[in-house]
């Protein structure tokens, strides 16, 4: 096959019907497409077990699909691994290095099998540990390892990184580092896979993404297509001695005692309406507040329908 045969060859990463069974049958990707512009940065979301891993190590060449086609930077990554490795960043879950090396010895290590490969001293600044360089690894906090990890995908100044979980173990301070970090990449031209379990991660960093359940994608875009079908949110609190009763009727259902919790479809009228009966009743709403649909809400929203349908399917 040639790469003009294929859809969105120009694309940094193609996943086409793509499949992927593990011994006994049991199918972990059940034929997923998705492809990701040279540049963009693409998250893949999913519950537990929704087949992120397995098809992330489809992308990464480390096996071969059982169904379907993958190309990445235009090649088959399995079949032309020799193309296509020196041009991406891997940064796995779990790195396993020697324990013994110091920081910089880990990096000469890792140059030496890297054509190209920047000074480990560079790629240290680049992710904040240069203060490290001479700590032994078996030393270094998990979030320092997971910076590690990072360091030795960057090496190679690759085309494509893929971020496996890239913030588990960091906390506050160090996430948003890394966050810093990799829109400066991005900025930079570099194209990025990641997955991750904050959705959080996904909404400051993701131009486009996918949500996987069961091996398989069930809904994809922007943030904005993917919450635009959520209801939007109106949270306050009456003051004592305002009844519930007293709320327009179309958002008396709302409220649980003092508490209202509107779901709503049509935000800026259902706020108008409600502002508008506030000030003609002189009532404070207390703690009022308003906002779409968050990707969490709809990741949520996702996973409990999907869950349901399961169990009528059953
Ligand atoms: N080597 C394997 N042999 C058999 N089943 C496997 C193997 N590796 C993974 N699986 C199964 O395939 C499914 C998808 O696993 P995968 O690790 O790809 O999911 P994930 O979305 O990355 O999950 P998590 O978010 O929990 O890391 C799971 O049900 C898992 O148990």
């Amino acid at each position: 096959m040639t790469s003009d045969d294929f859809p969105h060859s120009g694309a940094a990463i193609v996943a086409d019907a793509v499949r992927r069974r593990y011994a006994g049958g049991f199918e972990a990707v059940a034929g997923i497409s998705f492809s990701v512009p040279r540049g963009e940065l693409f998250a893949l979301l999913g519950t537990n077990g929704a087949g992120k891993t397995s098809t992330v190590e489809l992308l990464e060449g480390l096996a071969r699909p059982d169904g379907g086609r993958v190309r990445v930077l235009g090649h088959d990554p399995y079949r032309e691994r020799a193309a296509v490795r020196p041009r991406v960043g891997v940064m796995l879950q779990e790195g396993g290095f020697p324990s013994d090396l110091t920081v910089t010895e880990t990096l000469r290590m890792w140059a030496g099998c890297t054509s190209g490969a920047r000074p480990p001293a560079e790629v240290l600044d680049l992710v904040g540990l240069g203060a490290r360089a001479q700590v032994r690894v078996k030393q270094l906090s998990g979030g320092e390892r997971r910076r590690l990890d990072l360091a030795l995908a960057l090496l190679g100044r690759p085309e494509i990184l893929f971020l496996d979980e890239p913030t588990t173990g960091l906390d506050a301070e160090g996430r948003r580092e890394t966050w810093r970090l990799v829109r400066e990449l991005r900025e930079a031209g570099t194209t990025v896979l990641l997955t991750t379990h904050y959705l959080e991660e996904a909404e400051a960093l993701a131009d486009r993404l996918a949500i996987m359940h069961q091996g398989r994608i069930v809904t994809s875009g922007t943030i904005a297509d993917v919450t635009a079908e959520r209801p939007a949110r109106i949270r306050f609190e009456l003051p004592a001695g305002v009844p519930a009763a007293r709320l327009p009727l179309t958002l008396r259902a709302a409220a649980d005692g003092r508490r209202v919790d509107i779901r709503t479809h049509t935000l800026q009228e259902s706020l108008h309406t409600l502002l508008s009966w506030a000030r003609e009743s002189g009532v404070d709403l207390i703690g009022l507040d308003a906002r779409s649909a968050s990707l969490e809400e709809a990741f949520l929203d996702i996973a409990k329908t999907h869950m349901e349908t399961e169990k009528v399917a059953a």
